[in-house]
């Protein structure tokens, strides 16, 4: 593993490939949740949805923890039933919730509700009841975007204010993405917690982290203040 400074606290590791940069991941979120449990009866996770973690929470599955102590949340997720396969709630369910990890509470931010809105505000309640949380896993998307906080969105300013106040916000789709309506966590919420992981692949995306400042990623960034920041690469 190398690593490449681009601020005083974050680093980037790099990994020789996705299977050990996976499991690196899911070593830290389940050391973090271990150390959360040694100290309290309860530990949450926030838990990322896209292509990247799969591989995570399929190692996190065959881990012994405690896992009905653990309450899982998600970054954020599309505005698609969890029967859909884009749904972020089902690869949780899948790959997650299953094996050592079929015991933990899954809090979803999807529900029955009318628009995302409704349902948004309906999950703000069950977030605000795991906070703080123990350990977040994020993906980023090639355009800088983290949970469903995307660059040029109606509802980014709102999501990257640190001071909104706002856990869960309805984000809608558009012009380039997202593809379809959202729900996302905001910076607020995903920034009170006691470890951050970042997971990503690509020389694309090792770029915007390093050579660039201006996308929702580098928001994050600042906001996080002295939570510690893992952002796990491999090419
Ligand atoms: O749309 C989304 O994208 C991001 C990044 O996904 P990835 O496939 O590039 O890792 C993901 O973290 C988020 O949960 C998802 O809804």
């Amino acid at each position: 593993m190398t690593e490449s400074r681009i601020s005083p606290r974050i680093e980037v590791e790099a990994y020789a490939d996705a299977e050990e940069a996976a499991q690196a991941a899911a070593v830290a979120i389940a050391d973090w949740l271990a150390a959360g449990l040694s100290e309290n009866e309860r530990a949450s996770f926030v838990a990322t949805g896209g292509r990247s973690p799969g591989p995570v929470y399929d190692l996190l599955a065959t881990l012994p923890l405690p896992w009905e102590q653990v309450a899982v949340t998600l970054s954020d997720e599309r505005w698609v039933p969890p029967s859909s396969p884009d749904s972020n709630e089902k690869l949780v369910r899948d790959r997650l919730l299953t094996g050592e990890a079929a015991g933990a509470r899954l809090v979803p931010l999807w529900s029955d509700a009318a628009t995302p809105a409704d349902a948004a505000d309906a999950a703000e309640a069950t977030v605000a009841d795991l906070l703080p949380f123990d350990v977040v896993l994020l993906g980023m998307g090639d355009d800088g975007h983290f949970a469903s906080l995307f660059p040029g969105n109606p509802s980014l300013d709102y999501g990257l204010d640190p001071d909104s106040g706002a856990l869960v916000i309805p984000a809608p789709r558009g012009e380039p993405a997202p593809p379809q309506d959202r729900i996302s966590l905001t910076l607020h919420a995903l920034t009170k917690t006691y470890l951050i992981v970042i997971l990503i692949s690509g020389e694309t995306k090792r770029r915007i982290v390093e050579e660039r400042d201006d996308l929702p990623i580098h928001a994050l960034f600042r906001a996080a203040g002295d939570t510690p920041v893992r952002v796990i690469w491999s090419p």
